[in-house]
């Protein structure tokens, strides 16, 4: 079964939606980033974003339905984005995920490369790991970190390889995180968490080596 047109224009209307905010930010330099939609798990079949086209702009021609082998459902000239393959894992490693959003920033960039040489990134007793559906007191959570391989199977590999239930996203060292969620207002919840606690790890890191560097010239 394929997914009717009103399941479609649905999809690429949340998706104009979630796009549009995270162009607001600045969060697809360059048109990097990724963005999908499931539209039905059996067979799976999800909106999924365009290869290469400016993310800041909405154009007739920026989303395309594929499958499970992330190809096109439909005749199209439109190019799946070319990390789908990670989407299409997403999907099939947690059946419940309905969103999942990519998006390249400084922050996500810079803590990948502070926490260079490890597998991970950890934090604890932030308010904002709430948003990740977290709710246990003075919690920690672990976010792993992978490389940035380019051959796309081998970096999709490597993301089914460390993903979990229990923290809704991945780090690709000096490239990006992916973030998904049951559906796209819960994956928007996780990615604005995650990059919350990114910024907020990497500023305070600096201001404390600025106060450790003043109180040690003083
Ligand atoms: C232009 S840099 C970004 C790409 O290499 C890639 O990582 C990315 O996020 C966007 O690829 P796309 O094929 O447009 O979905
Ligand atoms: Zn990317």
């Amino acid at each position: 079964m394929t997914a009717t047109l009103e399941q479609r224009l649905d999809a690429f209307r949340r998706l104009d939606d979630a796009k549009l905010t995270f162009a607001r930010r600045d969060w697809f330099p360059g048109t990097s980033g990724n963005l999908s939609i499931k539209i039905q798990s059996d067979p799976l079949q999800f909106a999924v974003t365009a290869s290469g086209k400016d993310k800041t702009k909405l154009s007739p021609e920026d989303y395309l339905v594929v499958d499970q082998d992330s190809h096109p459902v439909d005749d199209t000239a439109l190019k799946p984005s070319a990390e789908t393959l990670i989407h299409a894992v997403v999907y099939k490693t947690f059946p419940k995920a309905g969103a999942c959003f990519h998006v390249h920033t400084v922050w996500n960039n810079l803590i990948s490369e502070l926490y260079f040489g490890q597998r991970a990134f950890s934090i604890q007793g932030q308010e904002l790991i709430k948003g990740l559906g977290i709710w246990e007191e003075n919690a920690r959570i672990t976010v792993p970190i992978v490389e940035n391989f380019a051959d796309i199977p081998t970096l999709a590999a490597a993301i089914e390889k460390v993903m979990t239930p229990e923290v809704p996203g991945v780090l690709i060292r000096n490239h990006g995180i992916y973030t998904w969620g049951g559906n796209d207002f819960e994956a928007k919840r996780h990615l604005e968490a995650f990059e919350f606690l990114f910024e907020y790890h990497a500023r305070w890191l600096q201001l404390r080596q600025a106060v450790v560097s003043t109180t040690t010239t003083n």
